[in-house]
Order: structure tokens, then sequence, then C-alpha cells
């Protein structure tokens, strides 16, 4: 098979110009609105819609975290206007009422902050913690349900055995000969010697090719040298309040260049499903903010011939391709309503990670993760970047980009402070 080494997207393209919602728009927005797999949407949305004010008992208030503290505000405003009236028992009155409002925002703040730490802490890797040195907002919107690995729309179905072959490797210590370790024939062009994507501390030797990790059929077992994306992530990481991006993640040590940081998690959903989640997201709910990410590493070509090679292979084990996915298309990973820390990274013209294609069933190129992994020495609490992009120095090594909505976000400028930046998010 040849692996291409560019990684440039596969862009989600629609109209620039706001339009009312076609019909299967408004069956897509009806579907994803009331999803109810699992209840976890409606747990997520009745989390995010608790207000302080139904927390101190006034259900006639409700809004987002900005609203609850203009409204807050405004009490304390009126507060002041009471002692102009020169009545002391009345400022007094004011005064408490004010304080026992601060202290029930406070509360609730810290309330709010405990529900996203516990959520974001029930995923696997180790503990992330929450800082904003910036303003007081105590955490972001729990507007999202907290996953650990991608979760399937309804129209992507996969059957359970995908995997043709593992490699045979019986030594002790698992993989230990890259020459004889079938895992790795995928990702070497013909005539190349064969090496292992990773050193043994499990730092990735280079970004040029996907990376093919052992799988579920292979003799090895977890702790095999050639398994480092799917131990999860190692590194502690921090949720944090930038002064210009809203939030991002750092990581309070240092980090070595070629650390596997995580994936990217969310819903996996078709390519048609994207377009028609791209208008609403842009038209509706989230403006400029993009979630969605094309798993396009592999060209079509590639796709296919894999494909023909396989259907023999499943038609004698009576398995199948997965349903519902033709093959001429990719599919896109979505954060918007499920999702992880990765949905927290933000965008830098001089990136300090590069997204990999990580892949531990070969048979279904359409479906790999999309790995995290620095692409240099990271200092203590420096913030994890990618290029949305993925036009930066490591352009044609990386793998997927985030998929700007429409032509509308080509203006959103960029606060990456890079001294090349690009001075635009979404735009060359
Ligand atoms: C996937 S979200 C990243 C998390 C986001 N900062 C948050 O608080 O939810 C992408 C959005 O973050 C903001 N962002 C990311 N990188 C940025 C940058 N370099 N400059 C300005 N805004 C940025 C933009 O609003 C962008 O649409």
């Amino acid at each position: 098979m040849r692996v291409r080494a560019t990684g440039a997207a596969a862009k989600v393209s629609i109209p620039s110009k706001r339009r009312r919602l076609s019909q299967a728009e408004n069956s897509e927005l009806q579907r994803i609105m009331t999803n109810d797999d699992d209840g976890l949407i409606h747990r997520a949305e009745k989390v995010s819609s608790i207000s302080p004010d139904e927390a101190i008992g006034d259900s006639t208030n409700s809004g987002s975290d900005e609203e609850w503290r203009q409204k807050g505000n405004k009490k304390g405003r009126r507060v002041v206007d009471d002692k102009n009236d020169n009545s002391v028992d009345d400022y007094d009155k004011s005064r408490d009422r004010n304080d026992n409002y601060k202290d029930s925002i406070n509360s609730e703040f810290q309330r709010r902050r405990e529900v996203f730490l516990n959520a974001m802490n029930a995923c696997r890797g180790p503990e992330i913690t929450i800082h904003n040195d910036v303003d007081d907002e105590p955490c972001p919107e729990m507007d999202f349900t907290f996953i650990s690995e991608y979760r399937l729309s309804s129209k992507v179905k996969f059957s359970d055995t995908q995997f043709l072959y593992g490699c045979t490797c019986d030594g002790p210590k698992g993989c230990t000969k890259p020459t004889q370790c079938l895992c790795l024939e995928d990702s070497y062009d013909l005539g190349e010697k064969p090496e292992f994507p990773y050193y043994k501390d499990g730092r990735l030797k280079a970004t040029g090719r996907p990376i093919f990790e052992c799988n579920a059929l292979c003799s090895c077992d977890i702790s095999c040298r050639n398994r480092v994306v799917q131990r999860g992530r190692t590194v502690t990481l921090d949720l944090f309040k930038t002064p210009q991006k809203g939030w991002g993640v750092r990581c309070p040590h240092p980090i070595a260049a070629g650390t596997f940081i995580c994936t990217y998690v969310g819903e996996l959903i078709t390519s048609d499903e994207a377009k028609i989640r791209a208008h609403i997201y842009e038209n509706i709910e989230c403006g400029t903010t993009s979630y969605l990410l094309d798993l396009d590493y592999f060209e079509e070509s590639e796709r296919h011939e894999l494909d023909e090679e396989t259907e023999e292979d499943h038609e004698e084990k009576g398995t199948h391709r997965p349903d519902g996915v033709p093959k001429d298309k990719i599919l896109t990973v979505d954060s918007r309503r499920f999702g992880d820390i990765s949905r927290f990274f933000n965008h830098s013209c001089s990136p300090n990670m590069v997204i990999m294609c990580a892949i531990q069933d070969r048979t279904l190129l359409m479906k790999y993760d999309a790995a995290f992994f620095t692409n240099r020495d990271i200092s203590a609490n420096e913030e994890l970047t990618f290029d949305y992009l993925n036009i930066g120095d490591d352009y044609e090594r990386g793998s997927g980009a985030l998929s700007k909505y429409s032509s509308a976000m080509m203006h959103q400028e960029c606060h990456c402070g890079a001294a090349h930046c690009r001075g635009r998010i979404w735009a060359v």
C-alpha cells in the first residue's frame, strides 16, 4: 500500500451566506437536539442549565455565566442606589442581600466547577486541573458530555470483527524485531526497512507516516512497544483560561519532543452529517467555533485499494464492511456534543503538536485515531496547540485539520502570538 505523506484536509464546504435550514438540515437538527441515546445529552443539558438564580430560588432568571454575572452586577448597583436613600437599615439589609447573593454565586460557581472537574476526570488518564487567572468564569460551559472514546453516530456502523490478522511476535517482551512484526508492513513502502514508530520510551520517532499499532488479534500484550496511543494519555493536563482565545490546555510539567498527548475524541459522523451539522453549528449554535475534524489522511484510492484487498477475506470470514459509510466518503470527528479535553486545544500558526494518524484496524482506514504528539520539547505551562489548517512547519507530515464551517469564519483573527502568525485562524 502506498501511503500518502500529506495531510491536507478535505474541507467541509457550505455556502457562506446565511440561509434557512433545508429539510435535511432541519431533520438532522431535530435528531442531534433530541438524540437521547443513553440519556447522555439530556443529562448534560440538565447540568448546564442550572443557573445560580435557580440555586438561590429565583426561578425567573436563567442564562449564561456572563448574563448571570451581569444580573449580579445589576443587583449590586441597586444596592448602591439604596444607599443614596440615606436609609442605614435599608443599606445594611441590601448589603447583606448582596453578600448573600455573591456567596450564592460563588458557591454555584464552585459547584459547577466541581461537576465539570468530576465529569472530566471520570475519563481515563491522569488528573486534569482547571485554572482561571483571567476572569471569574469557573470552568467552560458544560454543554457537552465527556466521553473517553469515539461515539458512533447512528449512521456509522461497523461490524464487530474488523481485524484481518494480528502479528505473531512471541518474545517475552512482545514485538522486538521490526522486520518480523506483521503490523508494520503497511507503514513502509516496498523496499524500505521497517522500523517501530516509537523509541523504547514510547516517544514518536518521526512524523512522516501513519502509525500502525498492534491490535487485539496480535500475540503481544498492552505493554508492547508498538502500542502507545491505545494505552491512552499519560501526561497531566491543565485546562486554563487564556486572555484572548477562550479556554486552552497546557501541562504543568515539561514534555519531551515526540510525546503522545491524547487523541481527538468525539462523535464519529459521516461527511454528509458533518456538512449539515456545520451549517447548524455556525448559524444556530456556536458561531465561529469549530469542533469538526476530518479523518482524511488517506486518499480515496488508498481506501479503495484496501477495500478490494479485504473483500474476499470478509467473505471468507463472514464479516462485512461498515454499513452506511460509502467507500468514497471520509468520516469526521465532531466534539461539539460529545468530547473530552482535546476539544479545548487552541490553534497556533507555529504549533507544538502535530496530529498523527494512528491505526489499529488496517482493514478500516476511514476510522483511525487522530493522535496528538509534541513536535518539540515543551516547557512547563506552555500552551499545547496545533495548526487548525495543518499548514504549519510540519504540514506535509501531519494528518487532518479542523474544519472551518464557511467563508464567514475566514475572518476570525488569530491570537496565537507566533512570530510568523498568519493573522487569521482559518485562512492563509
Ligand atoms: C475547538 S475550540 C478551542 C477551545 C476554545 N478556546 C474554547 O474555549 O472552547 C476552537 C475555538 O477556539 C478559539 N481559538 C482557538 N485558537 C485561537 C487563536 N489562535 N486565536 C483566537 N481564537 C482561537 C476560536 O474561537 C476557535 O473557533
